[in-house]
């Protein structure tokens, strides 16, 4: 208590707890039973606090004595030595409480809860040989631990003495009930008999076990506690048997020691037994099923009854037999603590997260004693539960042991590992070349013409492959070609997280000029932020003019050096072979200025370009190596297939040894074909390759069923308030390229909480995939102003959970986006589509209009269903259904597969061709 007064301003509950003699979870355990809230052991008791719980144990004490007063009476016929159990329980204030505490704290682990009711069959026998042990050894006045057993049996004894005669069980419920998890270890580190009690019931498989192996001399002293606790440890099957033996040695430890030192154990086990024949006699029975005469009894009690134990606990034989050793040396004077060596490590290697029984292991400790510890920090953990590092870092602080954290980053997640190179390691690479365009504007004659230029010398002569990319070289510098032309494979790799292009070569046909896949091209490469080079291609023909080429990209940001800018213009002539040379200098001059380089010596990383199932070669993959150098016999993952590179090919058809960065090879020797975009990395042996192919397997598949990861409308709020995103990007396509630049200019005035719309891509048509495959990439969504989607585009928004929003009124755009950015989004209605039907006939009929004939291609029409007519992809009208017919009748809905006949309100103008779309608003929850 003196503790408490000194720093009673903090006083922290493990401290008090301890000034009591106490475990925190007790004091916890208490706190709230009052009432008063508390969350560990670190937390601060008030004054107030400690004033109540003051109280509380003076409660239980007035009322354990209220019982023993009322038990004497009657515990006095069969126990004599009850009223000197009693004594020690005034030396030790903390014990009622722990009685009391142990019979509230009835929700410990199911362990325990078995130890409990193990401890409650068998134990009343015990009880009543402890109450007399106890008082024997009180009275004898000999040691101190046949004082600390006294405590610890008058807690018990104070309940117990009523409940002798008539039913021990109570009694060890309630110390067994005590007992939780750990906490009875430590104690039992400080305490003697007493503690081995409670230790008893407290352990429930196990920890006794260890616990009583150091405490030997203690468990001695204690005697019918240490048997007690013994029998829990040992738990399981043997438990119940347990149990009644140690009853039986317990009760005759006690004794021997009462009986005092000096004389023989056989007249000790003697006396002891005619100290308590009726007990005696029980216990017998219990332990051999049968009644046995009681001197022989007593001599196998004491001697093999003890070594029964041992031989179903080692160390608790060993124990008993060092307790007895120590008791008969010392003349039970004291309890011997035995020193226990530790064997904490002072530093631990990290790797990862740990399950507590390894970070047990590693810390030397017993498992029991983590997950005490974790239950004082509130976690209740399994011997097989992962500790994450924070966890991991705190227990092993708790011991005083420094961390040593080695992680190989997530070793699974290796995509997002930064590279890190000290400068000195890095060398020059080649750039990588895409090269993108508009149908028809010459790439593909580009990369083919950039091939057969430059061929490696050395490597003339060498069976052209195609392997996704190649390399040529000029004035002894190489460049990688990805020859896959098109933004869209550009961006879809991107969209899987693959930056492999350095530069990209956006090619414009000078006899046709900026078309809208220039733009989109010029998009794709902005929003991956890569140096632009243009080729105006085809100058060999007529009516070609590259001014008009410049003139028409200055729109987009893409203005000549000449003019004032920075971008660099290339006249070529893929077919004729014009220009190429200063095409190839100028990729090498910009590749100068942005200095690629990547260390070479490490190993490999890259990306899949392109894989397939060779009918030869099994799976085969196009990988571009980007850091370090990949050599044959490398295992590697690749998305999430491993693999041993077996073989080795350059785009010349050449086998290599090894391939360093921006090499393009195809490698054979995986096990599964993986996808165009793969990560692609080295580990150190196949074993491991596998295990982490297996768990990005894992990973990817719960991604896939985890929830959507994109941006949408529905979630950008929170992606603003989590500070995720700064800028909302957005891909507009419209129906003509007024109202696109409208919506362009008003989207682009809204600023929320400074977040503003950035515009990554806008044209004129139906919503294409290729935009989807842009707003994937980019994390944008995409806005639809009187256009749809098309179908292979809506697939591709399903699959990528692309956000699209369709409109047909600029301000209603606005609202959604600006209460978007607020979090204000109405929890209002969502169009959702039914079906589809293509327009095959029109009739005209005077008085009634225009009658489709229509073949319903997708879902179902309904009559009540809102309508809209697209043409071209672009939405020409929107409103409701006249009528709906099947042949002459009117329906209520046609489905999939079937022709009908549709009249549009108040709208004629159906054209053969135009496909009408049935939705219906529904109401979504967010
Ligand atoms: N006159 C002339 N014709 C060219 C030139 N470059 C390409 N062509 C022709 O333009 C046509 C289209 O060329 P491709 O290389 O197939 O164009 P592309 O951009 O790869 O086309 P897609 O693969 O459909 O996107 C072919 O008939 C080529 O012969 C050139 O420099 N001059």
């Amino acid at each position: 208590m003196s503790k408490q007064e000194n720093s009673r301003d903090k006083l922290r509950v493990y401290e008090y707890a301890k000034s009591l003699n106490m475990s925190s979870k007790e004091i916890i355990t208490i706190l709230k039973r009052l009432g008063i809230p508390v969350n560990n052991h670190m937390s601060v008791m008030e004054n107030d606090t400690v004033n109540r719980v003051e109280k509380f144990f003076k409660d239980v004490k007035a009322n354990a004595a209220a019982k023993r007063s009322a038990g004497d009476g009657v515990s006095s016929a069969d126990q004599p030595a009850a009223k000197d159990a009693q004594q020690p329980a005034k030396n030790d204030t903390a014990r009622p409480v722990q009685a009391a505490v142990s019979q509230m704290s009835s929700t410990q682990s199911a362990g325990q809860g078995a130890a409990r009711s193990s401890g409650s069959q068998h134990n009343q026998g015990q009880n009543r040989h402890s109450n007399q042990g106890q008082g024997s050894s009180n009275r004898g006045g000999q040691n101190s631990g046949g004082r600390q057993q006294g405590q610890g049996s008058q807690q018990g004894g104070g309940n117990n003495h009523p409940r002798n005669g008539q039913q021990g069980g109570g009694y060890n419920q309630q110390r067994s009930g005590q007992q939780g998890g750990g906490h009875n270890q430590q104690r039992s580190g400080q305490q003697g008999g007493g503690y081995n009690q409670q230790r008893n019931g407290q352990q429930a498989g196990g920890y006794n076990q260890q616990r009583s192996g150091q405490q030997g001399g203690q468990n001695r002293q204690s005697g019918y506690g240490q048997g007690q606790g013994q029998t829990a440890n040992r738990g399981g099957s043997a438990g119940g048997q347990n149990h009644r033996q140690a009853g039986g040695a317990d009760q005759r430890r006690p004794v021997e020691q009462r009986n005092n030192s000096g004389q023989n154990q056989f007249s000790r086990a003697a006396a002891s037994n005619t100290a308590r024949p009726a007990a005696g006699g029980q216990h017998d029975q219990d332990r051999h099923g049968k009644p046995a005469k009681p001197g022989q009894r007593r001599f196998d009690d004491n001697r093999f009854g003890g070594s029964s134990r041992g031989s179903q606990n080692n160390r608790g034989g060993n124990q008993r037999g060092n307790a007895r050793g120590n008791q008969r040396g010392r003349g039970q004077q004291e309890p011997v603590k035995r020193e226990k060596i530790d064997n904490t490590p002072k530093k631990i290697i990290v790797r990862g997260t740990m399950t507590v029984g390894e970070l047990a292991k590693a810390l030397h400790k017993d498992a029991s004693e983590v997950i005490k510890k974790l239950l004082f920090l509130g976690v209740m953990a399994t011997i097989n539960q992962e500790l994450d590092l924070d966890a991991i870092q705190l227990l092993a602080s708790d011991y005083n042991v420094e961390v040593e954290l080695k992680i190989p980053v997530e070793e699974d997640k290796f995509e997002q590992f930064e590279e890190h190179d000290e400068a000195e390691d890095l060398l020059g690479r080649p750039p990588v070349v895409t090269i993108m365009g508009h149908v028809d504007h010459g790439k593909t004659t580009l990369l083919d013409a950039i091939r057969k230029t430059n061929v490696t010398e050395g490597e003339a002569g060498g069976i052209t492959q195609h392997i996704g990319a190649y390399q040529v070289e000029i004035h002894n510098k190489k460049i990688t070609f990805l020859d896959t032309p098109g933004h869209a494979a550009f961006t879809s790799m991107r969209a899987r997280g693959a930056l492999v292009t350095d530069i990209t070569i956006i090619v414009v046909a000078a006899d046709d000029g900026v078309m809208p896949q220039t733009v989109e091209a010029i998009n794709h490469a902005k929003a991956a932020k890569v140096p632009i080079i243009v080729a105006v291609n085809k100058v060999d023909k007529e009516g070609a003019d590259p001014e008009r080429i410049k003139q028409a990209l200055t729109e987009y940001e893409l203005v000549p050096e000449e003019w004032g800018g920075d971008t660099i213009f290339c006249n070529i002539s893929a077919k004729q072979r014009i220009g190429l040379e200063n095409l190839l200098d100028m990729i090498l001059l910009v590749a100068e200025v942005q200095e690629f380089k990547a260390n070479p010596n490490k190993r490999a990383r890259g990306t899949v370009i392109e894989a397939e199932l060779d009918k030869g070669k099994g799976p085969v993959a196009r990988v571009l190596i980007q850091h370090g150098t990949l050599k044959v016999g490398d295992s590697f993952v690749a998305g999430v297939c491993f693999g041993r590179v077996r073989a080795m090919v350059n785009d010349r058809g050449k086998r290599l040894k090894e391939a360093g960065p921006s090499t393009p090879v195809e490698i054979t020797g995986l096990t599964e074909v993986p996808q165009a975009g793969d990560p692609f990395i080295v580990f150190e042996d196949e074993r491991k390759a596998r295990s982490i192919a297996e768990k990005r397997a894992v990973t990817l598949r719960q991604s896939e069923m985890g929830a959507n990861v994109r941006v949408t409308l529905d979630d950008l709020y929170k992606h603003i308030k989590e500070g995720e995103i700064k800028d909302l990007n957005v891909i507009i396509k419209g129906d003509v390229q007024g109202s696109v630049e409208a919506l362009r200019g008003s989207l682009e005035k809204i600023e929320i909480e400074g977040v503003r719309v950035k515009i990554l891509h806008q044209g004129v048509g139906a919503i294409t995939e290729s935009d989807v495959i842009l707003a994937s990439a980019s994390n944008a969504i995409v806005i639809g102003f009187n256009v749809r989607p098309e179908p292979q585009a809506k697939n591709t928004a399903e699959s990528e959970k692309v956000d699209i929003r369709l409109h047909s009124i600029i301000y209603k755009v606005i609202e959604e986006i600006e209460h978007a950015m607020k979090g204000m989004l109405d929890p209002v209605f969502k169009e959702n589509v039914i079906g589809q039907a293509e327009v095959r006939n029109v009739f005209k009929v005077s008085k009634i209009g225009a009658i489709a004939g229509c073949m319903v291609t997708s879902g179902k029409i309904t009559r009540n269903a809102q309508v809209r007519l697209i043409r071209d992809g672009i939405v020409v009208f929107e409103g409701n259904i006249e009528s709906l017919k099947r042949f002459k009748d009117d329906a209520k809905e046609v489905a999939q597969g079937y022709e009908c006949g549709i009249s549009l309100e108040k709208f004629n103008d159906i054209k053969e061709g135009d496909i009408i779309e049935a939705f219906v608003m529904e109401t979504v929850e967010r």
